[in-house]
């Protein structure tokens, strides 16, 4: 299978483009020396305005990509213009037109409250008064931070501390943003929140996203294209349903019943008509924990929670959206050439 690749349209501002681009690292095994290739020939281009998953399985090569992006690193061989510039020659010119954030590491003074952390960040970027007032208050608002703006950054729970680095990374209202992780370890509700508020700035402010993640529902909720890497290639570029759909990736229906139960199998509608796509792929303690896949295509997660109360008492319940490491898995195991 050739990979997919999306259409972008050629007349619209590029804001991300590499060409051909390599970066290669030298790794000490046992006494001898041998050179691993992490991004190996990308080639790709990011419109202003688009929103874009980049996914892959564990070192697929994401983090390398990133960096090369954002001038922290340099590529071994090809080209790569982000927002129009040479990411390692114009790091500085770089770091005024973007916003990056790191889910797995703080960009933020550890002992300082955000009150007095984005005066400093805000002179940093050069922002006149009157527009670091405006924008404070809009990100303080927009993200609730008001809080907690008094407490040392150190204090803050993650979900607090993620919001605060959204707002860091934002200030000077760069026009594209990129996000490695943003959402990793929070719960729900403050995932909740960090996608609605990137959601709202991109409707605002038109502000291009650039976003790594293995929660499909960050994909899902904030991207309307998605890049798939392995071993540092592209091998998919388009939209995330026909990426899941083409790799047959289902939800899982998490049921606790109020009392043990059989096994949910051979499941049916009120008329007796059988639920196509859907299979028991767990129970736990007798049956009162059931997992129960199914292909949102076929079945929708409503007719399917109707058949199984149907059947019995439900005291809980939550679906597990198809994740990526297993949607790439089913990549691999499909034969994806490259
Ligand atoms: N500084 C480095 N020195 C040597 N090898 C590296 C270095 N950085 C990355 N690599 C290797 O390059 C490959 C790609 O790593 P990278 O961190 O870009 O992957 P990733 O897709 O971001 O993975 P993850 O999802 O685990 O963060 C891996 O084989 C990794 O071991």
């Amino acid at each position: 299978m050739t990979p997919h690749t999306a259409q972008t349209d050629p007349s619209g501002s590029t804001i991300i483009e590499t060409r051909d681009l390599v970066r290669e690292f030298s790794v000490r095994k046992g006494l001898s020396r041998r050179v691993v290739r992490a991004v190996d020939g990308l080639s790709l281009r990011i419109g202003a305005g688009e929103a874009v998953g980049y996914i892959g399985a564990n070192g697929a090569g994401k983090s390398t990509t990133i960096k090369m992006l954002t001038g922290i690193l340099v590529p071994t061989s090809g080209e790569v213009r982000t927002c129009g510039l040479d990411p390692t020659t114009r790091r500085r010119d770089l770091a005024r037109r973007i916003g990056v954030v790191f889910g797995q590491r703080s960009q933020l003074w550890w002992d300082l409250p955000l009150r007095e952390t984005y005066p400093i960040l805000a002179a940093i970027h050069g922002l006149s008064s009157e527009r670091e007032r405006e924008r404070t208050a809009e990100l303080v608002d927009a993200l609730d931070l008001a809080a907690f703006l008094d407490t040392p950054v150190r204090q803050l729970s993650l979900g607090q501390r993620m919001r605060g680095e959204l707002a860091a990374a934002l200030l000077h209202s760069p026009g594209l943003v990129i996000l490695d992780e943003p959402t990793i370890g929070l719960d729900v509700l403050s995932k909740a929140q960090l996608r609605q508020f990137l959601r709202a700035e991109r409707e605002r402010h038109g502000t291009t996203l650039l976003l790594t993640t293995h929660d499909m529902s960050d994909i899902e909720h904030l991207c309307d294209r998605v890049l798939l890497v392995d071993s540092g290639r592209l091998l998919y570029d388009g939209d995330l349903p026909s990426l899941a759909r083409s790799m047959g990736a289902r939800r899982v229906l998490v049921v606790d019943l109020e009392l043990p139960h059989p096994d949910l199998t051979d499941l049916s509608d009120e008329d007796g008509t059988p639920l196509a796509g859907v299979d028991l792929v767990g129970s736990e303690a007798d049956g009162l924990r059931q997992r129960l896949a199914f292909d949102t295509e076929k079945t929708s997660a409503a007719r399917l929670l109707a058949a199984v109360t149907r059947r019995t008492d439900v005291r809980d319940l939550s679906i597990e959206e198809p994740d990526i490491e297993d949607v790439v898995r089913r990549v691999y195991a499909s034969g994806l050439d490259t």
